[in-house]
């Protein structure tokens, strides 16, 4: 505001002015003479605006201060006496319960008994805030011979809304600001991605034989009493703090389907995380939650130790099935807990005869559902993500008997480069209650910079999927008519996009290729060609083949097409070609969608055997054909025999596996590349 509109306003603010204009009157009424008196009161209405409201209704400073925050409504309405009565009691009884529950989560396994636990955040016992302490079944005495640690109350804050995790992380996590955009900025500290090397998985006699073990496997063994010193070490340490975050939560939007989990966690940003991207209870389901069906004991601050047995860094990444627990030292990379429980739900699901997936999935106005699979930073996100079609979820799907469900409630996207015009939906999606991880922001306007990759390439906004306009909630949706698998093809000779038969679809499912452009996975900076198998082999627990065999039964039952879309290079390799436009991408996806390009005229590819259509509308058709993008000709035939090779070599393991029904593995094991 300029200094002369200031001066003008002067009188409608109520402020000072020295305008004689102004003040003649009262000059004059005064009779007095020399500077005009100063004017303090508003003239207009004639109303002295100072005595205008009420006085506040409270005698001291801490009465005003408890005006300010009223009691959260009860989440059952009362109706009638009798109702009373029973809600009263229960109410107390829920309590009890619910302390009991978390005072058992967070039970030492040395000490037998749950630790004292209570309710509410320590910092504000002095604000006269109700606080429930545990009820003790057992007989508590304090007497010397007991350690300090059970001496201590866990105080635990049980489902904080985001404003006040908001709170919590600003005024006790370094690292936490709020941006200009209404976000929570955080650190996930020296791990900015996953640490897939640092996983382990509790083998036993079950596990033993229900599991993938071995050679490309994610699951790196580890014996139970590992786990439980590991698990004693996260849950001792949660104990020794002031305070522990507490989430309890579902997965998966199919109802029969649905698993509660519990996360305990001691960082605002890890809580704010969770409540974002699993499933929100409401109130009443919040109520009957009972007993988690899992949880997660997030201690990522602390290191895990590495004299102990199985451990190879000071990071630990455990998951416990029998236990149903999965414990995290070391990291504090949000992304574990959603990778972890996606992991579990890659066990608990094929085992009721549902497909897990590692993709995203959207939906159309006439109930078209299409899903995305690829690794990360493949496009799964950015394309289901589309504003004339309906959002289920980004990243974690079911395929049952019903259709398909998304298992979270959040949606966790890439923001590397991210722009307004390319991306809208998610742009706007990053507003208050969004957690925004390790990106970097101008220190006066908090104004993010996107470009920026000083903390890391792999910098991501978590959001609720809600925030996303045309969301479909619930996040369910009918059986798939298109399945979409990506490649960010670092390489450039994969074409743009490839019409796959069934043998085709599973061989490329299997194979789970792309090259990895960004440090999604800690280490990785420069793209390099990986397969990992269902694309998400990181997060599979049964062997490939058996997902690959129910996607292939849910896709012929149910008359899905495949198609290979290439995200990645056009015009040469990494370093010569660029990455192929956003905007062709969306265009050969619509057209997809719509069904036109399954109309179109087609043309074999040679090594690979892949259909590619001729031409699509508002595509350049010189594209469509890599070759024709390639300078050196020679180069692109070498390329493209190079990652044929690898291609080849990488599924040499699965060749003696069975995949579904009558011919299909041979079928499989001959639709990949031929030179
Ligand atoms: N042609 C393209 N198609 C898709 N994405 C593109 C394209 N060109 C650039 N991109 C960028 O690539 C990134 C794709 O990331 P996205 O978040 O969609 O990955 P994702 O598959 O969801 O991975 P993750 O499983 O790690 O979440 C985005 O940053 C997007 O802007
Ligand atoms: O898990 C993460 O950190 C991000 C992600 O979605 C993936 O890597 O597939
Ligand atoms: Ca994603
Ligand atoms: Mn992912």
């Amino acid at each position: 505001m300029s200094d002369t509109k200031m001066a003008s306003n002067g009188t409608e603010n109520a402020e000072f002015s020295f305008t004689s204009n102004n003040n003649a009157s009262t000059s004059a009424s005064t009779g007095r003479k020399g500077l005009p008196k100063i004017q303090t009161q508003k003239k207009t209405n004639d109303v002295c605006h100072d005595d205008s409201t009420p006085p506040v209704k409270a005698q001291t400073i801490d009465e005003l201060h408890s005006l300010q925050k009223k009691r959260s409504t009860p989440t059952t309405p009362i109706t009638g006496t009798q109702s009373a009565f029973f809600t009263t009691l229960s109410e107390e009884e829920r309590q009890k319960q619910q302390l009991q529950s978390i005072s058992a989560s967070l039970a030492s396994l040395t000490r037998e008994t749950g630790p004292k636990v209570v309710k509410g955040d320590p910092a504000r016992k002095s604000e006269g805030q109700k606080v429930t302490l545990t009820s003790h079944s057992h007989h508590f005495t304090p007497t010397i011979s007991v350690s300090d640690s059970s001496l201590k109350f866990t105080h635990f804050l049980y489902n904080l809304s985001p404003a006040e995790l908001y709170e919590q992380a600003i005024k006790y996590e370094k690292g936490s600001f709020i941006t200009s955009n209404g976000a929570l900025a955080t650190l996930s500290g020296a791990k900015t991605g996953r640490s897939p090397r640092d996983k382990r998985v509790v083998k036993d006699k079950t596990t033993e034989e229900e599991l993938w073990w071995g050679k490309g496997s994610p699951n790196i063994e580890m014996d139970e009493q590992t786990f439980l010193v590991n698990r004693e070490r996260a849950v001792d340490y949660l104990n020794s703090l002031e305070k522990v975050f507490v989430n309890d939560q579902f997965l998966n939007w199919d109802l029969e389907h649905r698993i509660k989990v519990r996360i305990v966690s001691a960082r605002a940003y890890h809580s704010l995380f969770m409540h974002n991207m699993c499933i929100r209870p409401t109130p009443e389901e919040l109520e009957d939650f009972g007993t988690p069906d899992f949880t997660i004991y997030n201690a990522g601050q602390f290191p895990c130790n590495r004299y102990t047995h199985y451990m190879t860094s000071s990071t630990s990444i455990d998951i416990n099935l029998a236990r149903r627990e999965m414990v995290i030292l070391g990291t504090q990379y949000a992304g574990e807990m959603k990778k972890g429980l996606f992991s579990v739900m890659h066990y608990l699901m094929p085992k009721r005869g549902i497909l897990s997936l590692h993709s995203g999935c959207n939906v159309g106005k006439d109930g078209d559902v299409a899903l995305f699979f690829g690794l990360s930073g493949t496009g799964k996100t950015t394309l289901s993500t589309d504003h004339n079609r309906y959002l289920i979820g980004d990243d974690e799907h079911c395929w049952s008997e019903n259709g398909v469900s998304n298992i979270e409630g959040g949606c966790y996207a890439k923001c590397i480069d991210l722009s307004r015009e390319k991306e809208p939906d998610i742009w706007n999606a990053i507003k208050f209650g969004t957690v925004l991880e390790n990106v970097v922001f101008d220190e006066h306007t908090r104004e993010v910079d996107y470009v920026d990759k000083s903390v890391t390439e792999n910098t991501r906004a978590a959001y609720p999927i809600e925030y996303i306009p045309n969301a479909k909630i619930p996040c369910v949706g009918p059986h798939p008519k298109n399945v979409i698998l990506l490649a960010c093809d670092a390489f450039g000779v994969l074409p743009p996009v490839s019409k796959l038969n069934l043998a085709q679809t599973m061989y490329h499912f299997i194979s789970g290729y792309t090259a990895l452009v960004a440090g999604t996975e800690d280490g990785i900076k420069e793209p390099t060609a990986t397969f990992s198998a269902c694309f998400g082999a990181a997060f599979i627990m049964l062997h490939p083949t058996r997902y690959a065999a129910m996607l292939a039964e849910k896709m012929q039952k149910h008359r899905a097409t495949g198609w290979l879309v290439n995200t990645g290079w056009s015009g040469g390799s990494y370093g010569f070609g660029s990455r192929i436009k956003l905007a062709y991408t969306r265009i050969i996806i619509d057209a997809i969608h719509s069904g036109n390009l399954l109309k179109a005229n087609y043309k074999k590819t040679e090594v690979f055997g892949f259909e590619i259509p001729i031409e699509i509308e508002g595509v350049p058709s010189e594209i469509l054909d890599p070759v024709n993008t390639w300078l050196d000709k020679m180069a692109y035939k070498n390329t493209l025999s190079k990652l044929a090779g690898l291609f080849k070599k990488n599924f040499e393991v699965f060749t003696n596996y069975k995949i579904g029904k009558d011919k299909l593995t041979e079928e499989i094991l001959a639709a990949g590349p031929v030179f």
